[in-house]
């Protein structure tokens, strides 16, 4: 009988906003992910993988602590826990930013915030922040809905997660200074810990569904003239194919573009002269 593989413990999102997407990506990168909302643990023995459910806000204490392995959780969330943990990747989604926001006709700018009452969930975050350019204010901790503790008269300035904008706008506030932190979905280990086994695979597995949902396969036929100018216009991440045609004097191309310029590169070539210009998704890759 073989040596049973060491397990990975990964910690995921049980609920809040990354939850979804985070389960989302690990079963399009061929991972078991829980059916039952409720379920806590899951046991994914093919591919040697423990996932546990839990607070976003709790996942970079317990990867800190080196009781799980690796993590999925906001870049925000292990900044503000200011656990022993560290980025190992960003996951593209749950994308945000961290910012001030004050009443539309207060006229404020980090400098002056100091001795004023400021709400947030994140105030590990917010105080590194301020100690840096030697601000000091008095921090109301609050677990949600941040926006509503000026109106209340709890708070001057709040220091929250936006994303559309919207729910700022709705409380008639309005933001000030630069953003504290560009936040998304990030993988985190254990700093300062040997790696953990299996990490390199989940890494590429990873790599892999952030490639597939990001990049298309171009395939074209050019004349051999213009192979040259074809071939910067889609430069592919390493090199494109380039393979002779049956026709003389053609090739085939073939690499891949970003997703979002598809539509504009297939407008260049075709202006250079590419014709049987294929567009295909990738359903899975390594790199
Ligand atoms: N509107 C949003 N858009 C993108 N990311 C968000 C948004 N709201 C929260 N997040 C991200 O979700 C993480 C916070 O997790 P949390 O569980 O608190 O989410 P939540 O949506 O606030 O959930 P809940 O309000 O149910 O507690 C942070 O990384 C934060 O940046
Ligand atoms: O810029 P927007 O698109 O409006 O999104 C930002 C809002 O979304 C989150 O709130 P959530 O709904 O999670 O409520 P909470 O504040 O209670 O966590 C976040 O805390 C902001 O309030
Ligand atoms: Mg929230």
């Amino acid at each position: 009988m073989s040596p049973a593989r060491p397990t990975i413990k990964i910690a995921v999102p049980n609920k809040g906003s990354l939850s979804e997407s985070a389960s989302a990506m690990l079963r399009e990168a061929g991972y078991a992910q829980r059916s039952d909302p409720k379920e806590l643990v899951l046991f994914d023995e093919a591919n040697g993988v423990e996932f546990f459910y839990l607070r976003p806000r709790d996942i970079a204490v317990y990867v800190g602590e080196g009781t799980l392995d690796v993590g999925l959780t906001g870049r925000d969330m292990l900044l503000d826990s200011h656990a022993p943990a560290t980025e190992v990747m960003p996951l593209g989604f749950g994308r945000s930013r961290f910012r001030f926001a004050a009443p539309v006709d207060a006229d404020l700018s980090v400098e002056k915030l100091q001795g004023l009452r400021l709400a947030t969930s994140y105030p590990g975050l917010v105080e590194t922040y301020l100690a840096e350019r030697g601000v000091s204010t008095r921090l109301i901790k609050l677990d949600g809905a941040v926006e509503t503790a000026i109106r209340l008269g709890v708070a001057d300035v709040i220091a929250d997660v936006v994303e559309t904008g919207t729910t700022l706008r709705q409380a008639g506030l309005s933001l000030f200074g630069e953003p504290i932190l560009q936040s998304e979905g990030i993988l985190i280990r254990r700093s300062d810990a040997p790696e953990p086994p299996g990490l390199a695979q989940l890494v590429r597995r990873l790599n892999g569904v952030l490639v597939a949902r990001n990049y298309v396969m171009m395939d074209y036929d050019v004349s051999a003239e213009v192979v040259e100018a074809a071939c910067t216009i889609t430069p592919g991440l390493e090199s494109p194919t380039v393979a002779p045609l049956a026709r003389q004097g053609w090739h085939a191309v073939r690499a891949m573009v970003p997703k979002p310029d598809a539509q504009q590169v297939m407008d260049d070539l075709w202006e250079l002269g590419a014709r049987a210009i294929l567009v295909t998704d990738i359903a899975a890759c390594r790199i």
